[in-house]
């Protein structure tokens, strides 16, 4: 699985983190990172968001793991790429229906809500979920990806 990174200064420490436990996972072929802003450079969180999304919609990556603040800003940001579904998921049950239900690309996450350890498991586990193209969820999906296409 190929996974984009991006952060904001806010996230910029968790993103580290998260990058560096999926380049040890085995079920992870590469991490690419979309914007490593030092202190002195507080890039905004738009601009890192749209770019990873980008490269999970142009097939660049499968899918991203976005950190600001509150990932809120990243998930709006990410949102906005045709094709791609962003969500914040601060809890195992939300983290696991992103996939399972809502077929979501993007996980985001903010670094200013939750800790390490919790945003590693979650990870963990989101990294183990797979969609399901011929689940009731499916049909579903399936309306956002129409509308989205008529638009
Ligand atoms: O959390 C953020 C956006 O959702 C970002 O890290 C901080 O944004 P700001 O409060 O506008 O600086």
């Amino acid at each position: 699985m190929r996974i984009a990174v991006a952060a904001d200064n806010a996230g910029v420490a968790l993103k580290d983190t998260l990058a560096r436990m999926m380049r040890e996972d085995d079920r992870v072929a590469e991490v690419t990172d979309f914007g490593v802003p030092d202190d002195s450079d507080d890039r905004a969180y738009p601009l890192l968001g749209l770019a990873a999304a980008q490269a999970v919609a142009h097939g660049e990556a499968d899918r991203a793991v976005l950190v600001c603040g509150t990932g809120i800003g990243m998930a709006i940001s990410a949102n906005k790429v045709e094709g791609i579904r962003a969500t914040v998921a601060h809890d195992s049950y939300s983290a696991e229906r992103s996939i399972r239900s809502n077929d979501c690309q993007v996980l985001c996450l903010g670094g200013r809500v939750i800790g390490p350890e919790l945003a590693k498991k979650i990870v963990d586990e989101w990294l183990g979920y797979e969609f399901d193209p011929t689940s009731a969820s499916a049909e579903k999906v399936a309306h956002i990806t129409a509308f989205e296409q008529d638009s």
